[in-house]
Parts: C-alpha cells; sequence; structure tokens
C-alpha cells in the first residue's frame, strides 16, 4: 500500500484564461431527507468550494430554503419532479448520492432511479445511506468501474460483509476486485483501493471526528472528478486535501467543523496550483 504524501496534489491545475463554468463539470448531488438535511447541504457547500463549475442538489423540497440561504451558488431540484430530475442528470459529469439520504422507501425508490438513469459517461459517488441501502439488496451497479464507493467501516462492514476487526488490506482488496468499483475506506487512516493499486492517506486527527466530515469528503471527491479528469490520483487528492486542511485547523481549534474545511478549500488549492 503506498502512503499519500503532497506530491499527490499536483492535479491541482491552474485555470486557464479562457474557461468558463461549463469547463469545470457539472455536478449533481442527491441526498438529504427531511431529517438530514444538513449532510447534503454540507457535501453541496464542499463541492461549490472544491470547484466544481455547476451544482445541483436534488432533495426534499423541505431543504431547498435553507440551502439557497447558505449556499445561493447551488441550484436545487424537487426529489419528486421527475422531469426536472430527469433533464438535470441527463447533463450531469459527476453524480454523488448518499448524504442523508435515508434508508426508507424514498431513499431506495432515489437509488432505484439513479442506477437507471447514470449514463456510461456519468462518474457515480454513492456515500452514506446509499451504501447501507445498496448493501442490503440485490441491485446491481449500472457502471462498476465509474462507481466510488466511499464507506466508513461500518458501511464498509455492511458492504462487503467483513467485520471491522477483519477489515485488513488483503481481504478489502479481494471484495473490491469482485465490485470493480473504487473504494474509499474512511477511518482515522483512510484506504484507497483501485483497480491499480491500493494507497493510505497519513493525514487527518481526532478533530475530523464530528458528523458531516465524511459528507464534505464525498462532496469535494465528485468536485474533483467534475472538474479534473477521473482517475484515482483525482480521488487521492481529495481524501489527501480533506485532511491536510483538517490538520490545519486543529492545530489551534479543538473541533474541526466540517464546514471549516470547505471554506478553506479555495485557499489552499490555490496554494498548491501546479
Ligand atoms: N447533519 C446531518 O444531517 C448529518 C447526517 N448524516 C447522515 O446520516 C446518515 C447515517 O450515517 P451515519 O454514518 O451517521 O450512521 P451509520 O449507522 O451508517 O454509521 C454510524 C455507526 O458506525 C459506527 N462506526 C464504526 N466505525 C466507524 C468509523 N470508522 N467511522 C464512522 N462510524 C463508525 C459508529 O460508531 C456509529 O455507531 C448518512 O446518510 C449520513 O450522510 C451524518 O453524516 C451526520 C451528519
Ligand atoms: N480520528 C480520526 N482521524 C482521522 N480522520 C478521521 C477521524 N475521525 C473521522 N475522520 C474522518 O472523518 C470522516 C468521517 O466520515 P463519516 O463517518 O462518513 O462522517 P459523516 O457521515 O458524519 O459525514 C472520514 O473522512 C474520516 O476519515
Ligand atoms: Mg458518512
Amino acid at each position: 500500500m503506498q502512503n499519500l504524501s503532497e506530491q499527490c496534489l499536483s492535479i491541482i491545475q491552474k485555470r486557464p484564461k479562457n474557461s468558463h463554468k461549463g469547463t469545470f463539470g457539472r455536478t449533481v448531488l442527491v441526498g438529504g431527507n427531511a431529517q438530514f438535511g444538513g449532510a447534503i447541504m454540507m457535501s453541496a457547500e464542499a463541492c461549490v468550494n472544491a470547484g466544481s463549475g455547476l451544482t445541483t442538489v436534488i432533495t426534499d423540497p423541505n431543504n431547498h430554503q435553507a440551502l439557497h440561504a447558505r449556499m445561493p451558488e447551488v441550484m436545487t431540484a424537487d426529489w419528486n419532479d421527475n422531469e426536472l430530475c430527469d433533464s438535470v442528470l441527463a447533463s450531469a459529469d459527476v453524480i454523488l448520492i448518499g448524504p442523508g439520504l435515508g434508508e426508507d422507501e424514498k431513499s431506495q425508490e432515489l437509488l432505484t432511479y439513479i442506477f437507471q438513469k447514470q449514463t456510461e459517461n456519468q462518474l457515480l459517488v454513492i456515500d452514506g445511506s446509499a451504501i447501507t441501502l445498496f448493501a442490503k439488496n440485490d441491485e446491481e451497479l449500472p457502471h462498476p468501474e465509474q462507481t466510488i464507493f466511499t464507506p466508513h467501516q461500518m458501511e464498509w462492514q455492511r458492504l462487503s460483509g467483513i467485520k471491522i476487526a477483519d477489515q485488513t488490506e488483503e481481504i478489502n482488496q479481494a471484495v473490491q476486485e469482485k465490485l470493480e468499483a473504487t473504494i474509499v475506506l474512511k477511518s482515522h487512516h483512510t484506504e484507497i483501493y483501485s483497480e491499480q493499486e491500493d494507497f493510505l492517506n497519513p493525514l487527518g486527527n481526532p478533530g475530523m471526528a464530528t458528523g458531516g466530515t465524511g459528507d464534505t469528503l464525498a462532496g469535494i471527491i465528485a468536485g474533483f472528478l467534475a472538474q479534473f479528469a477521473s482517475s484515482v490520483e483525482v480521488i487521492n487528492a481529495a481524501v489527501y486535501l480533506h485532511s491536510y486542511i483538517a490538520d490545519q485547523i486543529y492545530y489551534d481549534n479543538y473541533i474541526v467543523l466540517p464546514t471549516k474545511i470547505s471554506q478553506a478549500l479555495p485557499y489552499w488549492m490555490k496554494q498548491f496550483e501546479k
């Protein structure tokens, strides 16, 4: 397993002078039920700050007002409006589903719907509740090689059937090969399992152990994939930068608020741009 280093951030390119919002990808985020609206809001805040050109959130209408108030940069779609959701999804480069999605009938319906809609040109990031739902059912991934799962250890236990205590590199890798998707296995030492190689993130701190830190990472991964060419290196950079910024904040803060990581992203991306 290869240790990630600052070098992995070299995928952060200086923006071309003649660029526009269309240059940096369209990201569609799906999640946030009435109870967990904050989760998808944190993903959206991360995604916009990570540089996604256009970001739309498909969510419970209860969350629209709060989302607009917090982040006017984000567009919204009512997750009951199929026609609107169809058109929003058709133009997506990256879809993220799961933060705060919940596990009821509506959540399952949305996951099945996204599986139907994903095309071979679109990347799909599956996080949070969507991992738990997928683990419970017999559905197949429409495009495994275009799919990234971002489970924490308990979600990975549900998805892979491997108990947390038994989650060793060899066993995890074997399940990655079966799933054919990329796995970002989150813990105090996050690991990335991909088709090519496995990676270990040496950064991060206990200040990150607060609800929303993973929702934020999912938003950064989606935003990075939307604007930089799709590769495991881009996912590595998202994981590394998320923890790098969290470590900067932890230096003089007992808790690392997830939204503070998002707010610091544009500054740190500027420091590392090549
Ligand atoms: N403000 C919000 O709206 C928030 C909503 N959230 C959403 O809540 C839903 C449920 O997700 P949860 O993860 O809370 O619930 P889960 O039930 O999926 O997992 C949490 C359980 O896993 C255990 N666990 C073991 N190892 C762990 C590890 N390495 N990292 C994290 N947990 C570990 C924890 O102790 C906890 O009991 C998701 O859709 C998520 O996006 C959470 O992100 C929290 C914040
Ligand atoms: N003690 C820790 N050290 C390093 N990173 C941590 C620690 N605790 C949590 N994290 C990171 O915080 C994130 C938590 O993700 P997750 O459990 O999905 O949170 P949530 O769903 O509440 O947003 C992961 O990126 C994980 O690596
Ligand atoms: Mg999570």
